[in-house]
């Protein structure tokens, strides 16, 4: 008789057609072996995620493994739920070669003293995405660089016709986290939080307020619009019908572009404008990070083990996620594997490696490093909240950036309390 697999549960925020990729992940895993059984329940976005394996915790129902976005990390770090990586790697005999992550990567979900605590495991950054046809028809063949080339663009591309110029949202991710890396300015004092618990809000008075000021003024001037669930179609989508000119998001999306696009669609993937080119800061790393759970058996961890063992390996790793989603390397090995296969010189990959460049524009600063804050979710829930009543004119952009900063601190406060006396990690 067929010996009984042994079943671990590993629980995944990716939703849509990246949420399949991670699927067919763990069938291949699955398919690859014999004695271990990987059980993948996708949660329904990556915020879900993160709330259902914290109260499954509570309830003695936590998955074996479990993947968390970057704005969890902190959370996870200082949660007590979590089996150290590094710690696991050791235990389970799992010889990651730790130095081998893109340093970019490493910085942002090490600790202090340089350990990981997480796998990293599909990483990105945000890009621009352009119209190359709605740009030609104001004379460019380039997309633009800065913020206030990007305005007169827009401006040009109304006067050309084009009736959507970029397609925004409230997202925090792209307009306050890395517009904020790639210029060099905080949204928090003490390093964005890697610097300590007392880390204070400070996006309502930087040049993060003028730049919703002209998100705004773009909404009013009928350059822009808004694309939330609300109004039916998200910004991968009003960008891959090409309803809209352009539009930031993640290059996680270039994939599902290239996938579900209108047929004529000539489109190219840019780094980010900046307020000044000379001075441009690396982007953020996005994407996220395996952890694994405490509590569980001897015989569910070795089976977690042979899973993250193929996940982590550049060959049965990386290699499945980057060439099926729009996914970095995370390490110079899997880089170098995908390289060597002539994956980047590949014309329907154009554009993939303006991720990387726009990683590394930069040494990885203090206000580029990532977001070391507690309860980071909330935050971004908030400011999304405040965010969508001023695009759609309920609110002035001060005040919303007020109330954002104000409650944000408040949920810093609550957890520098619960943490009180705890060292960062
Ligand atoms: O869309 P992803 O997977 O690149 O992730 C984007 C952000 O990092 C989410 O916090």
């Amino acid at each position: 008789a067929a010996q009984e697999r042994t079943k671990f549960e590993f629980w995944y925020g990716l939703t849509g057609d990246l949420g399949e990729v991670v699927a067919n992940h763990c069938k291949l895993f699955n398919e690859s072996q014999t004695k271990y059984e990987a059980v993948c329940t996708g949660q329904g976005g990556y915020d879900k995620a993160e709330q259902n394996t914290i109260a499954a915790y509570r309830a003695k129902q936590q998955p074996t493994i479990v993947q968390i976005y970057d704005a969890g990390t902190l959370n996870f770090m200082l949660s007590g739920a979590i089996y150290k990586a590094n710690q696991f790697d050791k235990d389970y005999g799992l010889n990651v070669d730790w130095k081998s992550y893109f340093p970019g990567i490493a910085n942002y979900y090490a600790t202090a003293g340089g350990e990981m605590w997480s796998f990293p495991y599909n990483s990105s950054t945000a890009v621009f995405y352009w119209n190359k046809d709605a740009w030609a028809k104001i004379g460019k063949n380039e997309a633009p660089k800065t913020w206030a080339e990007f305005a007169d663009d827009l401006k040009a591309l109304k006067a050309a016709g084009v009736e959507c110029g970029f397609a925004l949202d409230g997202d925090t991710w792209m307009n306050l986290e890395q517009f904020s890396a790639t210029n060099n300015i905080p949204i928090a004092t003490q390093d964005n939080g890697y610097g300590g618990l007392s880390a204070e809000l400070v996006f309502n008075k930087t040049a993060y307020v003028d730049h919703m000021k002209n998100y705004k003024a773009w909404l009013d001037a009928g350059y822009a619009r808004i694309q939330t669930t609300q109004v039916g179609k998200n910004l991968v989508q009003a960008f891959a019908d090409g309803s809209c000119a352009s539009t930031i998001t993640s290059i996680a999306n270039h994939g599902t572009v290239k996938n579900t696009q209108v047929p004529d669609l000539k489109w190219d993937v840019a780094m980010i404008p900046v307020l000044d080119a000379a001075k441009r800061t690396n982007s953020l790393v996005g994407g996220a990070s395996l952890w694994v759970m405490q509590g569980k058996s001897k015989e569910e961890y070795e089976a977690a083990a042979a899973f993250l063992k193929y996940v982590t390996s550049p060959e049965t790793g990386e290699k499945y996620i980057v060439k099926n989603t729009g996914y970095i390397p995370v390490t110079v090995k899997g880089f170098e594997l995908l390289k060597s296969e002539g994956f980047y010189q590949d014309p329907k990959m154009a554009g993939r490696e303006v991720a990387i460049a726009s990683l590394t524009a930069s040494a990885v600063g203090p206000n580029s490093r990532g977001i070391r804050l507690g309860n980071f979710t909330s935050i971004r829930s908030e400011l999304r909240s405040e965010l969508e009543a001023v695009f759609t004119g309920q609110k002035d952009v001060q005040a919303g950036l007020d109330a954002a900063v104000e409650r944000g601190d408040q949920i810093l406060r609550r957890y520098e309390q619960t943490y009180k006396g705890a060292a960062l990690p």
